[in-house]
């Protein structure tokens, strides 16, 4: 064990980021009053290349015009590999009014990709005089950002978040998939006739929660792409959740109730996990280190373990 004490992520809730693009200036209102706990204004994917400024533009007037409420507003720039992504934050950060939390970078590959960034940010929040400090949030989407991720995780102060981009990654990967996240058809192990569903995503998404849990970050399920299957996006949901994400992406409206619900802890969660408190201290009183809760084990871990579901309940309670 390292003397080091592994660092809290930031204190808020991160359980649904709904995207919408910045060129779809009609969305913005129904963006700020649905249920989502962050917002991700897109200027990158989701907008053509001749409707960049345009996309630029809207997001400017939305962050200064529209009340986004008590959310975490963030703006997906572009790729550093594009010739967008400067003027995203150059105006950005020099038109957009204080309501602007946080930058998301896309395919991040290394530290230096977002050292970059924070230079840029850096130097136009001196120069005007911002009193706020932009966060960033980065999105490991490609085979570099992947064999990066720990280096990626611990590059800026800034830094928040780091979220899965399966798109992207699947097709950087060489992925033989056009799906967006969610069971892979060809994926599976076969047994006595029976095919057995495995999950390709499950190694990447280990890695960046490993990597964001080391240094303090949240780390988060991007996106799945059939809004129409729910069942599929709770399954996808409830996985990463299980692995130590905090939330997940809604690219439709659809999907944030449902990755509300499966990153808020349960009622019955909640009450296990007092009872399991109660019953360490307890144990404690009585100088165990170990006990039995519901015919098995709990100790000094468990604590560590329950005091994670109370902690998002807490936060949840106090939205
Ligand atoms: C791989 C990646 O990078 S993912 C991240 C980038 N991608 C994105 O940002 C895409 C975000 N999503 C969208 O652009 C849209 O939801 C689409 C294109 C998928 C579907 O759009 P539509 O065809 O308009 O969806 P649909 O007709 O089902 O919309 C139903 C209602 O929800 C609204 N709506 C649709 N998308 C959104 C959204 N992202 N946020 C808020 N409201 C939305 C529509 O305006 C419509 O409202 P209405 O009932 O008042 O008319
Ligand atoms: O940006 C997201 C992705 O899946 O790609
Ligand atoms: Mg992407």
């Amino acid at each position: 064990m390292s003397f080091r004490t592994q660092p809290l992520p930031p204190a808020r809730l991160n359980r649904c980021q709904l995207f919408g693009p910045g060129s779809r200036d009609g969305l913005f209102e129904k963006m700020a009053s649905s249920a989502a706990d962050v917002i991700n204004i897109d200027l990158e994917d989701s907008v053509a290349p001749d409707d960049k400024d345009k996309a630029r533009r809207n997001t400017i007037a939305a962050i200064n015009d529209v009340d986004w409420g008590d959310k975490t507003l963030s703006v997906r720039i572009n790729g550093l590999d594009t010739p967008f992504w400067y003027r995203d934050v150059v105006d950005l950060l020099e038109q957009a009014g204080e309501r602007l939390d946080q930058i998301m970078i896309p395919k991040a590959g290394n530290a230096s990709d977002i050292y970059a960034v924070d230079a840029l940010v850096t130097a136009i929040e001196a120069a005007k005089g911002r009193s706020k400090r932009i966060n960033f949030e980065a999105i490991i989407e490609t085979s570099a950002g992947i064999c990066h991720v720990e280096e990626i995780a611990a590059s800026s102060p800034r830094l928040q978040a780091i979220s899965l981009g399966a798109a992207d990654f699947a097709a950087s990967m060489g992925m033989a998939t056009t799906g967006i996240g969610g069971t892979q058809e060809n994926y599976y192990m076969h047994h006595e006739g029976q095919k057995y569903w495995s999950d390709p995503w499950h190694w990447a998404q280990a890695n960046i929660v490993a990597a964001c849990r080391t240094h303090g970050l949240l780390p988060v399920d991007g996106p799945f792409g059939d809004f129409k299957d729910d069942e599929g996006f709770r399954a996808q949901a409830r996985r990463s959740a299980t692995l130590g994400m905090v939330g997940k992406w809604a690219i439709h409206p659809s999907q944030i109730a449902l990755a509300n619900e499966v990153f808020s802890p349960s009622e019955a969660a909640v009450t296990e996990a007092r009872e399991i408190l109660a019953a360490m201290e307890e144990a404690k009183r009585s100088g165990a280190g170990a006990t039995v809760y519901k015919g098995r084990l709990v100790d000094i871990a468990s604590i560590k373990q329950a005091e994670v579901i109370v902690r998002q309940a807490e936060m949840i309670q106090n939205k």
